[in-house]
Protein backbone atom coordinates (compact mmCIF):
# COMPACT_ATOMS: atom_id res chain seq x y z
CA UNK A 1 0.00 0.00 0.00
CA UNK A 2 0.99 3.31 -0.65
CA UNK A 3 1.28 5.60 3.23
CA UNK A 4 0.99 8.95 2.90
CA UNK A 5 3.99 10.29 5.51
CA UNK A 6 2.93 12.09 8.18
CA UNK A 7 3.43 15.55 7.48
CA UNK A 8 4.48 17.16 11.34
CA UNK A 9 3.27 20.83 10.49
CA UNK A 10 2.85 21.99 14.29
CA UNK A 11 4.00 25.26 14.64
CA UNK A 12 6.19 25.81 17.90
CA UNK A 13 9.22 24.88 19.97
CA UNK A 14 11.58 23.01 17.17
CA UNK A 15 12.50 25.40 14.65
CA UNK A 16 15.82 23.60 13.93
CA UNK A 17 14.12 20.74 12.76
CA UNK A 18 13.37 21.11 9.23
CA UNK A 19 9.29 19.83 7.97
CA UNK A 20 10.20 16.81 6.24
CA UNK A 21 7.97 16.59 3.17
CA UNK A 22 6.64 12.94 1.93
CA UNK A 23 7.07 11.79 -1.53
CA UNK A 24 5.14 8.58 -3.02
CA UNK A 25 7.98 6.23 -3.78
CA UNK A 26 9.00 6.82 -7.36
CA UNK A 27 7.05 4.11 -9.97
CA UNK A 28 9.76 2.20 -11.66
CA UNK A 29 7.21 -0.02 -13.08
CA UNK A 30 7.15 -3.62 -13.73
CA UNK A 31 7.98 -5.42 -16.61
CA UNK A 32 5.35 -7.33 -18.01
CA UNK A 33 7.94 -10.55 -18.61
CA UNK A 34 7.82 -10.51 -14.76
CA UNK A 35 4.23 -10.20 -13.71
CA UNK A 36 2.24 -11.94 -16.11
CA UNK A 37 1.99 -15.69 -16.12
CA UNK A 38 0.35 -17.88 -18.69
CA UNK A 39 -1.53 -20.95 -18.00
CA UNK A 40 -2.87 -23.74 -20.63
CA UNK A 41 -5.21 -26.28 -19.49
CA UNK A 42 -7.47 -28.35 -20.89
CA UNK A 43 -10.11 -28.82 -17.97
CA UNK A 44 -11.99 -26.50 -15.08
CA UNK A 45 -10.11 -28.25 -12.22
CA UNK A 46 -6.84 -27.64 -13.91
CA UNK A 47 -7.67 -23.67 -13.45
CA UNK A 48 -5.92 -22.68 -10.30
CA UNK A 49 -4.35 -25.99 -9.74
CA UNK A 50 -0.90 -25.66 -7.97
CA UNK A 51 0.29 -28.52 -9.83
CA UNK A 52 -0.15 -26.97 -13.42
CA UNK A 53 3.19 -25.00 -14.33
CA UNK A 54 2.88 -22.14 -16.56
CA UNK A 55 4.18 -21.65 -20.29
CA UNK A 56 6.71 -19.90 -21.48
CA UNK A 57 5.59 -17.45 -24.32
CA UNK A 58 7.49 -15.15 -26.20
CA UNK A 59 9.08 -11.52 -25.10
CA UNK A 60 5.39 -9.87 -22.95
CA UNK A 61 7.20 -6.95 -22.63
CA UNK A 62 6.75 -6.47 -26.66
CA UNK A 63 2.55 -5.59 -25.98
CA UNK A 64 3.48 -3.14 -23.71
CA UNK A 65 4.41 -0.13 -24.82
CA UNK A 66 7.55 1.92 -24.76
CA UNK A 67 9.86 0.11 -22.70
CA UNK A 68 7.78 -2.80 -21.72
CA UNK A 69 6.88 -2.54 -18.72
CA UNK A 70 3.14 -1.58 -17.01
CA UNK A 71 2.93 1.03 -14.86
CA UNK A 72 0.66 2.10 -11.65
CA UNK A 73 0.36 -1.16 -9.85
CA UNK A 74 1.98 -2.40 -6.17
CA UNK A 75 2.51 -6.14 -6.37
CA UNK A 76 0.81 -7.03 -9.72
CA UNK A 77 -0.07 -10.50 -10.81
CA UNK A 78 -1.32 -11.41 -13.54
CA UNK A 79 -2.57 -15.08 -14.23
CA UNK A 80 -3.95 -15.89 -17.42
CA UNK A 81 -5.23 -19.00 -18.09
CA UNK A 82 -6.35 -20.31 -21.53
CA UNK A 83 -8.73 -23.19 -22.38
CA UNK A 84 -7.13 -25.31 -24.45
CA UNK A 85 -10.23 -26.82 -25.94
CA UNK A 86 -12.21 -23.58 -26.81
CA UNK A 87 -8.92 -21.26 -27.19
CA UNK A 88 -10.83 -18.88 -24.28
CA UNK A 89 -8.89 -16.87 -21.80
CA UNK A 90 -9.59 -15.47 -18.56
CA UNK A 91 -7.24 -13.34 -17.03
CA UNK A 92 -6.50 -13.42 -13.08
CA UNK A 93 -5.68 -9.62 -11.77
CA UNK A 94 -4.22 -8.97 -8.69
CA UNK A 95 -2.72 -6.50 -6.73
CA UNK A 96 -2.05 -4.31 -3.76
CA UNK A 97 -3.18 -0.50 -4.98
CA UNK A 98 -2.33 1.55 -7.88
CA UNK A 99 -0.09 4.33 -7.63
CA UNK A 100 -0.72 7.10 -10.20
CA UNK A 101 2.75 8.33 -10.97
CA UNK A 102 3.81 10.35 -13.79
CA UNK A 103 4.00 7.61 -15.84
CA UNK A 104 -0.03 6.93 -15.31
CA UNK A 105 -1.78 4.04 -14.68
CA UNK A 106 -1.40 1.36 -17.99
CA UNK A 107 -4.89 0.30 -19.23
CA UNK A 108 -4.57 -3.67 -18.81
CA UNK A 109 -7.86 -4.62 -20.16
CA UNK A 110 -7.18 -2.71 -23.34
CA UNK A 111 -3.33 -4.52 -23.61
CA UNK A 112 -4.77 -7.87 -22.67
CA UNK A 113 -7.39 -7.50 -25.37
CA UNK A 114 -4.55 -6.28 -27.84
CA UNK A 115 -3.51 -9.98 -27.33
CA UNK A 116 -6.43 -12.17 -26.55
CA UNK A 117 -8.88 -9.75 -28.27
CA UNK A 118 -12.08 -11.67 -28.26
CA UNK A 119 -10.92 -14.95 -26.95
CA UNK A 120 -11.30 -13.12 -23.53
CA UNK A 121 -13.82 -13.70 -20.70
CA UNK A 122 -14.39 -11.05 -18.11
CA UNK A 123 -15.93 -13.10 -15.79
CA UNK A 124 -14.41 -16.44 -14.00
CA UNK A 125 -17.12 -18.54 -13.59
CA UNK A 126 -17.99 -17.94 -17.21
CA UNK A 127 -14.77 -19.16 -18.16
CA UNK A 128 -14.81 -22.17 -16.05
CA UNK A 129 -18.57 -23.06 -18.08
CA UNK A 130 -16.68 -22.99 -21.16
CA UNK A 131 -14.49 -26.03 -20.37
CA UNK A 132 -18.14 -27.94 -21.13
CA UNK A 133 -19.89 -25.65 -23.03
CA UNK A 134 -17.24 -25.05 -25.55
CA UNK A 135 -16.09 -28.52 -25.01
CA UNK A 136 -17.27 -29.30 -29.31
CA UNK A 137 -15.71 -25.73 -30.25
CA UNK A 138 -12.72 -27.88 -32.54
CA UNK A 139 -14.67 -30.86 -33.68
CA UNK A 140 -17.73 -28.49 -34.68
CA UNK A 141 -15.04 -26.18 -36.67
CA UNK A 142 -13.00 -28.65 -38.49
CA UNK A 143 -16.07 -30.43 -39.39
CA UNK A 144 -15.70 -29.35 -43.25
CA UNK A 145 -12.06 -30.01 -43.06
CA UNK A 146 -10.19 -32.24 -45.35
CA UNK A 147 -8.95 -35.14 -43.96
CA UNK A 148 -4.83 -35.19 -45.51
CA UNK A 149 -3.56 -37.64 -42.91
CA UNK A 150 -4.39 -39.93 -39.93
CA UNK A 151 -2.54 -41.85 -37.81
CA UNK A 152 1.55 -43.26 -38.09
CA UNK A 153 4.21 -41.60 -40.71
CA UNK A 154 7.02 -44.19 -42.07
CA UNK A 155 10.02 -43.49 -40.02
CA UNK A 156 8.70 -40.50 -37.86
CA UNK A 157 7.93 -41.33 -34.33
CA UNK A 158 5.77 -39.61 -31.47
CA UNK A 159 7.27 -39.86 -28.27
CA UNK A 160 3.76 -38.78 -26.22
CA UNK A 161 0.91 -39.83 -24.50
CA UNK A 162 -0.81 -39.57 -27.74
CA UNK A 163 -1.23 -42.46 -30.18
CA UNK A 164 -0.85 -41.91 -33.47
CA UNK A 165 -3.71 -43.67 -34.20
CA UNK A 166 -5.82 -41.16 -32.23
CA UNK A 167 -3.69 -38.43 -34.88
CA UNK A 168 -5.29 -36.58 -38.21
CA UNK A 169 -4.32 -33.67 -40.17
CA UNK A 170 -7.46 -31.83 -41.61
CA UNK A 171 -6.91 -29.01 -44.14
CA UNK A 172 -9.02 -25.89 -44.20
CA UNK A 173 -9.30 -23.05 -46.81
CA UNK A 174 -9.26 -19.62 -45.19
CA UNK A 175 -12.45 -18.74 -46.86
CA UNK A 176 -14.19 -22.32 -46.23
CA UNK A 177 -17.18 -21.96 -43.27
CA UNK A 178 -15.35 -21.61 -39.97
CA UNK A 179 -11.81 -21.33 -40.86
CA UNK A 180 -11.33 -18.17 -40.00
CA UNK A 181 -13.19 -18.03 -36.67
CA UNK A 182 -11.31 -20.76 -35.96
CA UNK A 183 -8.17 -18.85 -36.88
CA UNK A 184 -9.23 -15.79 -35.19
CA UNK A 185 -8.94 -18.31 -32.18
CA UNK A 186 -5.34 -19.56 -32.66
CA UNK A 187 -4.10 -15.44 -33.16
CA UNK A 188 -3.55 -15.65 -29.33
CA UNK A 189 -1.35 -18.22 -29.40
CA UNK A 190 0.56 -16.89 -32.51
CA UNK A 191 1.08 -14.08 -30.81
CA UNK A 192 1.74 -15.49 -27.79
CA UNK A 193 4.45 -18.67 -29.06
CA UNK A 194 5.60 -17.75 -32.63
CA UNK A 195 8.46 -15.09 -32.20
CA UNK A 196 7.71 -12.21 -34.23
CA UNK A 197 4.88 -13.64 -35.77
CA UNK A 198 1.97 -11.50 -37.70
CA UNK A 199 -1.43 -13.19 -38.40
CA UNK A 200 -2.66 -14.28 -41.45
CA UNK A 201 -4.94 -11.98 -43.82
CA UNK A 202 -7.88 -14.44 -43.39
CA UNK A 203 -9.74 -12.57 -46.04
CA UNK A 204 -7.04 -13.71 -48.46
CA UNK A 205 -8.61 -16.93 -49.84
CA UNK A 206 -5.18 -18.14 -50.72
CA UNK A 207 -4.24 -18.87 -46.61
CA UNK A 208 -4.42 -22.95 -46.17
CA UNK A 209 -4.49 -23.67 -42.69
CA UNK A 210 -3.17 -27.36 -41.93
CA UNK A 211 -4.85 -28.67 -38.57
CA UNK A 212 -3.11 -31.48 -35.82
CA UNK A 213 -5.71 -32.64 -34.06
CA UNK A 214 -6.00 -35.65 -31.71
CA UNK A 215 -9.40 -37.41 -31.39
CA UNK A 216 -9.67 -38.62 -28.38
CA UNK A 217 -12.31 -41.02 -27.56
CA UNK A 218 -14.90 -39.92 -24.46
CA UNK A 219 -17.48 -40.91 -22.63
CA UNK A 220 -20.02 -39.77 -24.73
CA UNK A 221 -18.76 -37.99 -28.39
CA UNK A 222 -14.92 -37.88 -29.32
CA UNK A 223 -12.97 -34.60 -28.00
CA UNK A 224 -11.10 -33.19 -30.56
CA UNK A 225 -7.86 -30.95 -29.46
CA UNK A 226 -5.57 -29.19 -31.76
CA UNK A 227 -2.09 -29.52 -30.97
CA UNK A 228 -0.79 -27.79 -33.53
CA UNK A 229 -1.20 -25.65 -36.72
CA UNK A 230 0.02 -24.51 -39.86
CA UNK A 231 -0.49 -21.66 -41.86
CA UNK A 232 0.20 -22.74 -45.23
CA UNK A 233 0.22 -19.72 -49.01
CA UNK A 234 -0.28 -21.17 -52.19
CA UNK A 235 0.09 -18.64 -55.00
CA UNK A 236 0.89 -19.21 -58.80
CA UNK A 237 3.99 -19.60 -60.62
CA UNK A 238 4.21 -18.64 -64.14
CA UNK A 239 2.83 -20.54 -66.49
CA UNK A 240 1.04 -22.98 -64.96
CA UNK A 241 2.25 -24.45 -61.42
CA UNK A 242 1.54 -23.06 -57.86
CA UNK A 243 3.96 -22.59 -55.03
CA UNK A 244 3.75 -23.53 -51.28
CA UNK A 245 4.76 -21.40 -48.48
CA UNK A 246 4.99 -22.59 -45.35
CA UNK A 247 4.26 -19.32 -43.01
CA UNK A 248 3.53 -19.86 -39.21
CA UNK A 249 3.81 -23.74 -37.73
CA UNK A 250 3.20 -23.75 -33.90
CA UNK A 251 3.27 -27.09 -32.19
CA UNK A 252 0.98 -26.02 -28.64
CA UNK A 253 3.86 -25.98 -26.04
CA UNK A 254 2.63 -29.15 -24.01
CA UNK A 255 3.20 -31.23 -26.79
CA UNK A 256 6.18 -29.54 -27.96
CA UNK A 257 9.31 -31.80 -28.23
CA UNK A 258 7.63 -35.08 -28.92
CA UNK A 259 7.85 -35.11 -32.24
CA UNK A 260 4.36 -33.63 -33.69
CA UNK A 261 6.25 -30.54 -35.27
CA UNK A 262 7.90 -33.31 -37.48
CA UNK A 263 4.95 -34.78 -38.14
CA UNK A 264 2.84 -31.99 -39.33
CA UNK A 265 5.71 -30.84 -41.67
CA UNK A 266 6.01 -34.48 -43.38
CA UNK A 267 2.27 -34.50 -43.96
CA UNK A 268 2.86 -30.89 -45.57
CA UNK A 269 5.84 -32.22 -47.65
CA UNK A 270 3.22 -35.40 -48.46
CA UNK A 271 0.63 -32.86 -49.87
CA UNK A 272 3.58 -30.66 -51.62
CA UNK A 273 4.59 -33.75 -53.72
CA UNK A 274 0.79 -35.38 -53.90
CA UNK A 275 -0.40 -31.90 -55.37
CA UNK A 276 2.72 -32.09 -57.39
CA UNK A 277 3.80 -27.79 -56.62
CA UNK A 278 6.87 -26.75 -58.18
CA UNK A 279 8.08 -26.30 -54.51
CA UNK A 280 7.63 -26.02 -50.46
CA UNK A 281 9.39 -23.21 -49.21
CA UNK A 282 9.50 -21.92 -45.25
CA UNK A 283 9.13 -18.31 -44.43
CA UNK A 284 11.80 -16.89 -42.08
CA UNK A 285 12.19 -20.34 -40.50
CA UNK A 286 13.11 -20.46 -36.07
CA UNK A 287 16.80 -21.90 -35.81
CA UNK A 288 14.68 -24.74 -34.46
CA UNK A 289 12.01 -25.14 -37.10
CA UNK A 290 14.62 -24.88 -39.32
CA UNK A 291 17.03 -27.58 -37.98
CA UNK A 292 13.67 -29.96 -37.85
CA UNK A 293 13.09 -29.69 -41.20
CA UNK A 294 16.36 -29.49 -42.36
CA UNK A 295 16.54 -33.44 -40.20
CA UNK A 296 13.73 -34.08 -41.83
CA UNK A 297 15.25 -33.57 -46.12
CA UNK A 298 18.43 -34.98 -45.05
CA UNK A 299 16.28 -38.39 -44.25
CA UNK A 300 14.48 -37.64 -47.85
CA UNK A 301 17.25 -36.78 -49.77
CA UNK A 302 19.52 -39.64 -48.41
CA UNK A 303 16.85 -42.36 -49.12
CA UNK A 304 16.46 -40.66 -53.18
CA UNK A 305 18.40 -42.82 -55.68
CA UNK A 306 18.69 -40.19 -58.45
CA UNK A 307 21.32 -38.07 -56.34
CA UNK A 308 23.30 -40.78 -55.21
CA UNK A 309 25.97 -40.51 -58.40
CA UNK A 310 26.26 -37.11 -57.61
CA UNK A 311 27.61 -37.46 -53.70
CA UNK A 312 29.97 -40.07 -54.75
CA UNK A 313 31.47 -37.75 -57.37
CA UNK A 314 31.70 -34.92 -54.93
CA UNK A 315 33.03 -37.34 -52.17
CA UNK A 316 35.57 -38.81 -53.95
CA UNK A 317 36.94 -35.41 -55.56
CA UNK A 318 37.24 -34.43 -51.74
CA UNK A 319 38.86 -37.33 -50.55
CA UNK A 320 41.65 -37.58 -53.58
CA UNK A 321 43.98 -34.76 -51.98
CA UNK A 322 44.51 -32.04 -49.65
CA UNK A 323 41.89 -29.21 -50.78
CA UNK A 324 43.36 -26.56 -48.45
CA UNK A 325 46.89 -26.69 -50.10
CA UNK A 326 45.11 -26.12 -53.28
CA UNK A 327 45.20 -21.95 -54.80
CA UNK A 328 41.33 -22.58 -55.34
CA UNK A 329 39.11 -24.53 -54.24
CA UNK A 330 36.32 -26.26 -56.14
CA UNK A 331 32.97 -25.73 -54.85
CA UNK A 332 30.82 -28.07 -53.67
CA UNK A 333 27.65 -27.87 -54.98
CA UNK A 334 25.61 -30.09 -57.00
CA UNK A 335 24.85 -30.55 -60.83
CA UNK A 336 22.17 -28.44 -62.02
CA UNK A 337 20.52 -31.90 -63.20
CA UNK A 338 20.42 -32.97 -58.96
CA UNK A 339 18.78 -29.27 -57.96
CA UNK A 340 16.39 -29.75 -60.72
CA UNK A 341 15.01 -33.29 -60.08
CA UNK A 342 15.41 -32.83 -56.02
CA UNK A 343 12.92 -29.94 -56.67
CA UNK A 344 10.67 -31.51 -59.12
CA UNK A 345 10.39 -34.74 -57.47
CA UNK A 346 10.62 -34.06 -53.61
CA UNK A 347 9.63 -29.89 -53.86
CA UNK A 348 12.87 -29.31 -51.46
CA UNK A 349 14.17 -25.19 -53.55
CA UNK A 350 17.48 -25.30 -54.22
CA UNK A 351 18.47 -22.89 -51.60
CA UNK A 352 17.44 -25.46 -49.08
CA UNK A 353 18.47 -28.30 -51.24
CA UNK A 354 22.18 -26.51 -51.01
CA UNK A 355 22.46 -26.29 -46.98
CA UNK A 356 21.16 -30.11 -47.23
CA UNK A 357 24.15 -31.01 -49.68
CA UNK A 358 26.77 -29.90 -47.36
CA UNK A 359 25.27 -32.25 -44.63
CA UNK A 360 25.09 -34.90 -47.40
CA UNK A 361 28.50 -35.11 -47.98
CA UNK A 362 29.67 -34.73 -44.51
CA UNK A 363 27.89 -37.63 -44.13
CA UNK A 364 29.53 -39.61 -46.44
CA UNK A 365 33.18 -39.00 -45.67
CA UNK A 366 34.78 -41.70 -43.65
CA UNK A 367 36.32 -41.46 -41.19
CA UNK A 368 35.28 -37.66 -41.35
CA UNK A 369 38.43 -36.68 -38.69
CA UNK A 370 40.12 -37.71 -41.88
CA UNK A 371 38.96 -35.35 -44.42
CA UNK A 372 37.60 -32.75 -41.68
CA UNK A 373 40.23 -29.93 -42.58
CA UNK A 374 39.21 -30.15 -46.56
CA UNK A 375 36.13 -30.37 -45.59
CA UNK A 376 36.08 -27.15 -43.33
CA UNK A 377 37.81 -25.20 -46.25
CA UNK A 378 34.92 -26.37 -48.26
CA UNK A 379 32.80 -24.59 -46.23
CA UNK A 380 35.08 -21.15 -45.56
CA UNK A 381 34.65 -20.82 -49.12
CA UNK A 382 30.53 -21.56 -49.21
CA UNK A 383 30.17 -19.18 -46.21
CA UNK A 384 32.24 -16.30 -48.20
CA UNK A 385 30.18 -16.70 -51.43
CA UNK A 386 27.10 -16.32 -48.99
CA UNK A 387 28.23 -13.32 -47.85
CA UNK A 388 30.12 -11.46 -51.02
CA UNK A 389 27.30 -12.94 -53.10
CA UNK A 390 30.18 -14.25 -55.19
CA UNK A 391 33.14 -16.99 -55.69
CA UNK A 392 35.98 -16.40 -54.25
CA UNK A 393 38.91 -16.92 -56.41
CA UNK A 394 42.49 -16.22 -56.25
CA UNK A 395 43.59 -12.41 -55.05
CA UNK A 396 43.15 -10.08 -57.82
CA UNK A 397 44.49 -6.93 -58.11
CA UNK A 398 42.64 -3.59 -58.36
CA UNK A 399 42.96 -0.57 -59.82
CA UNK A 400 41.26 2.70 -57.92
CA UNK A 401 41.83 6.04 -59.53
CA UNK A 402 42.04 8.82 -56.67
CA UNK A 403 41.76 12.22 -56.51
CA UNK A 404 44.99 13.80 -56.72
CA UNK A 405 46.42 17.73 -57.76
CA UNK A 406 48.59 15.86 -59.58
CA UNK A 407 48.02 15.12 -62.90
CA UNK A 408 44.67 12.83 -63.33
CA UNK A 409 45.83 10.03 -65.52
CA UNK A 410 48.97 9.30 -63.36
CA UNK A 411 47.36 8.92 -59.98
CA UNK A 412 45.89 5.64 -58.55
CA UNK A 413 46.51 3.00 -56.19
CA UNK A 414 46.93 -0.96 -56.88
CA UNK A 415 45.59 -3.30 -54.47
CA UNK A 416 45.22 -6.53 -54.02
CA UNK A 417 40.86 -7.79 -53.41
CA UNK A 418 38.79 -10.65 -53.22
CA UNK A 419 36.69 -11.09 -56.26
CA UNK A 420 33.97 -10.84 -54.91
CA UNK A 421 34.31 -7.17 -52.74
CA UNK A 422 34.07 -5.44 -55.78
CA UNK A 423 31.24 -7.75 -56.71
CA UNK A 424 28.85 -6.97 -53.91
CA UNK A 425 28.61 -2.96 -52.52
CA UNK A 426 25.60 -4.32 -50.34
CA UNK A 427 28.41 -6.11 -48.51
CA UNK A 428 29.34 -4.63 -45.23
CA UNK A 429 33.15 -5.32 -45.26
CA UNK A 430 35.03 -4.54 -42.38
CA UNK A 431 38.02 -2.57 -43.22
CA UNK A 432 39.79 -4.39 -40.51
CA UNK A 433 41.29 -7.40 -42.11
CA UNK A 434 41.99 -9.64 -38.92
CA UNK A 435 38.86 -8.89 -37.78
CA UNK A 436 37.00 -9.51 -41.01
CA UNK A 437 39.55 -13.03 -41.01
CA UNK A 438 38.15 -13.86 -37.91
CA UNK A 439 34.53 -13.08 -38.35
CA UNK A 440 34.12 -15.56 -40.97
CA UNK A 441 35.97 -18.23 -39.01
CA UNK A 442 33.09 -17.24 -36.41
CA UNK A 443 30.31 -17.99 -39.00
CA UNK A 444 32.30 -20.86 -40.33
CA UNK A 445 31.99 -22.99 -36.93
CA UNK A 446 28.57 -21.70 -36.53
CA UNK A 447 27.94 -23.64 -39.82
CA UNK A 448 29.85 -26.20 -39.00
CA UNK A 449 27.92 -26.73 -35.64
CA UNK A 450 24.64 -26.70 -37.50
CA UNK A 451 25.74 -29.64 -40.03
CA UNK A 452 27.11 -31.45 -36.91
CA UNK A 453 23.95 -31.32 -34.76
CA UNK A 454 21.63 -32.50 -37.84
CA UNK A 455 24.37 -35.43 -38.86
CA UNK A 456 24.20 -36.66 -35.44
CA UNK A 457 20.02 -36.69 -35.29
CA UNK A 458 19.82 -38.18 -38.51
CA UNK A 459 22.32 -40.97 -37.88
CA UNK A 460 20.57 -41.71 -34.33
CA UNK A 461 17.32 -42.05 -36.00
CA UNK A 462 18.18 -43.73 -39.40
CA UNK A 463 22.03 -44.78 -39.10
CA UNK A 464 22.57 -46.57 -42.42
CA UNK A 465 20.46 -45.94 -45.70
C1 LIG B 1 7.99 -20.54 -40.25
C2 LIG B 1 7.81 -20.44 -38.76
O1 LIG B 1 6.70 -20.37 -38.28
S1 LIG B 1 9.19 -20.42 -37.75
C3 LIG B 1 8.58 -20.51 -36.12
C4 LIG B 1 8.37 -21.89 -35.66
N1 LIG B 1 7.45 -21.93 -34.55
C5 LIG B 1 7.82 -21.63 -33.28
O2 LIG B 1 8.95 -21.32 -32.98
C6 LIG B 1 6.72 -21.67 -32.25
C7 LIG B 1 7.14 -22.40 -30.98
N2 LIG B 1 7.67 -23.74 -31.28
C8 LIG B 1 6.90 -24.73 -31.79
O3 LIG B 1 5.73 -24.56 -32.08
C9 LIG B 1 7.54 -26.09 -31.99
O4 LIG B 1 8.57 -26.27 -31.07
C10 LIG B 1 8.11 -26.28 -33.43
C11 LIG B 1 6.98 -26.13 -34.46
C12 LIG B 1 9.20 -25.28 -33.75
C13 LIG B 1 8.70 -27.68 -33.53
O5 LIG B 1 7.74 -28.62 -33.18
P1 LIG B 1 8.07 -29.74 -32.08
O6 LIG B 1 6.90 -30.63 -32.03
O7 LIG B 1 8.45 -29.06 -30.82
O8 LIG B 1 9.34 -30.45 -32.71
P2 LIG B 1 9.64 -32.01 -32.80
O9 LIG B 1 9.29 -32.63 -31.50
O10 LIG B 1 8.98 -32.56 -33.99
O11 LIG B 1 11.20 -32.07 -33.04
C14 LIG B 1 12.00 -32.02 -31.92
C15 LIG B 1 13.30 -32.74 -32.11
O12 LIG B 1 13.26 -33.88 -32.92
C16 LIG B 1 14.25 -33.78 -33.96
N3 LIG B 1 13.70 -34.35 -35.18
C17 LIG B 1 12.45 -34.19 -35.56
N4 LIG B 1 12.25 -34.90 -36.71
C18 LIG B 1 13.39 -35.51 -37.02
C19 LIG B 1 13.80 -36.39 -38.08
N5 LIG B 1 12.95 -36.79 -39.04
N6 LIG B 1 15.06 -36.81 -38.09
C20 LIG B 1 15.91 -36.43 -37.13
N7 LIG B 1 15.57 -35.62 -36.13
C21 LIG B 1 14.33 -35.16 -36.05
C22 LIG B 1 14.43 -32.33 -34.11
O13 LIG B 1 15.65 -32.01 -34.66
C23 LIG B 1 14.32 -31.85 -32.69
O14 LIG B 1 15.54 -32.09 -32.02
P3 LIG B 1 15.83 -31.66 -30.51
O15 LIG B 1 15.30 -32.80 -29.67
O16 LIG B 1 17.30 -31.55 -30.46
O17 LIG B 1 15.09 -30.38 -30.27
Amino acid sequence: MVQKQQATAAPGPEPKKRRRVGFSPADTGVEANECIKIYLVSSKEEVDSPGISCVNPVDLNDFFDGDGKIYGYQDLKINVWINSISLHSYADVTYQSTINGEKGVTDLKSALQNIFAETIVADKDEFLQTFSSERDFIRNMVSNGEEMHSGVIDGSSINAEVAPSDLQVLRMEIGSPNAGLLYSRLVPLVLLFVDGSNPIDVTDPDWQLYLLIQKKEDKEEPLYRIVGFTAVYKFYRYPDRLRMRLSQILVLPSFQGKGFGSYLMEVVNKVATQENVYDLTVEEPSEKFQHIRTCIDINRLRAFEPIKPAIDSAVQTLTKGKLSKKAQIPRFIPPLNAIEKVRETLKINKKQFLKCWEILIYLALDPIDKYMEDYTSVITNHVRTDILGKDIETPRKQVVDVPSSFEQEASFVVFKCLNGEEANSNVQVDENKPDQEQQLKQLVEERIREIKLVAEKVSRICPKV
